[in-house]
């Protein structure tokens, strides 16, 4: 039987500013088992960054809400975190749309920032690691094909290199879960398929599990099995990422439809808040 990594359990969200009531998330409930390849898919504002957030114990849900739980850790539970939410989350690799890299620190010492739950502040800023931990950073480095940039500053480093770093972080972590957060959006398409690919790869042969927030429906279509859609902040879609049809995008995007474009893979992506969507089928 398959083991359930991740289970989320009617995760509600209401954000409230001045007047205005926005639902982020209206009872979201599914779960995870070890090794799925799982598209986050929607609208912009549909609720993607906001359930990513959530399963880290960085966005705090609703009193009305169920829990969360990784593996049995208890993340939260009614809009309580788990007083235990360090240490659950130094578990869980988690790779955001902008890198999260220091850009004054080298790319070994950005890896090994990994390791900063198990390091008080102090040993961190001095950067005091073991030859282990090192070997242990190298080896991640040597893993996503960047060994060789080990002791430049990561300032230097391409958006798709930044990427294959972040990834050597999660690794060097030991996670058994990713989360990543639209990773790919801000690189042009030639980098975006390459770094999702090394990610899946990775994902795939270190039998880790993969939810990823993705603007770009082609690459959910070529590197993630299965695909969880919101829209409007309710799960609107859970199956197969080969079954979804252009009706069942169209109905999920909506208006935003017009932003996906029919069958031009090639066409770059804008870096805007919103990027262009392109849809191949
Ligand atoms: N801190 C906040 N305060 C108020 N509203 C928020 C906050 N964070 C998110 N929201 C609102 O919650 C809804 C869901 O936002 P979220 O960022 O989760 O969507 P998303 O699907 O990730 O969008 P995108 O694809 O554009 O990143 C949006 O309407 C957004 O405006």
């Amino acid at each position: 039987m398959s083991q359930t990594v991740l289970r989320v359990s009617h995760a509600n969200k209401t954000f409230r500013a001045f007047e205005r009531k926005t639902t982020a998330l209206n009872g979201v409930s599914f779960s995870v088992n070890a090794g799925e390849t799982v598209a986050l898919l929607g609208a912009s504002g549909s609720g993607k960054s906001t359930l990513i957030r959530a399963i880290c114990g960085l966005e705090v849900l609703d009193e009305s809400s169920g829990n969360i739980h990784i593996g049995d850790e208890e993340i939260q539970a009614s809009g309580k975190l788990s007083p235990n939410i360090r240490h659950i989350r130094s578990s869980v690799g988690v790779i955001f749309q902008q890198f999260n890299l220091v850009n004054q620190l080298d790319v070994i010492t950005n890896v090994l920032v990994g390791l900063g739950s198990k390091k008080n502040i102090f040993q961190l800023l001095s950067r005091r690691f073991s030859s282990e931990e090192k070997a242990l950073a190298l080896d991640a480095l040597e893993k996503v094909g960047m060994v060789d940039y080990a002791y430049q500053r990561a300032s230097t480093l391409s958006g798709g290199q930044q990427q294959r770093v972040a990834i050597a972080r999660a690794l060097v972590k030991g996670s058994k879960l990713l989360l990543a957060d639209e990773p790919v959006a801000s690189l042009d398409p030639e980098s975006a398929r390459k770094v999702m690919e090394l990610m899946v790869n990775l994902t795939k042969q270190f039998g880790l599990t993969l939810i990823t927030s993705l603007h770009q429906v082609h690459i959910a279509k070529k590197c993630c099995d299965r695909t969880i859609a919101l829209n409007k902040g309710n799960l609107v879609y859970d199956g197969k990422t080969s079954d979804l049809t252009k009706e069942s995008l169209a109905r999920l995007y909506g208006s935003q439809l017009g932003d996906i474009e029919m069958g031009y893979e090639e066409t770059p992506l804008t870096t805007e808040a919103r990027p262009t969507l392109v849809l191949v089928n």
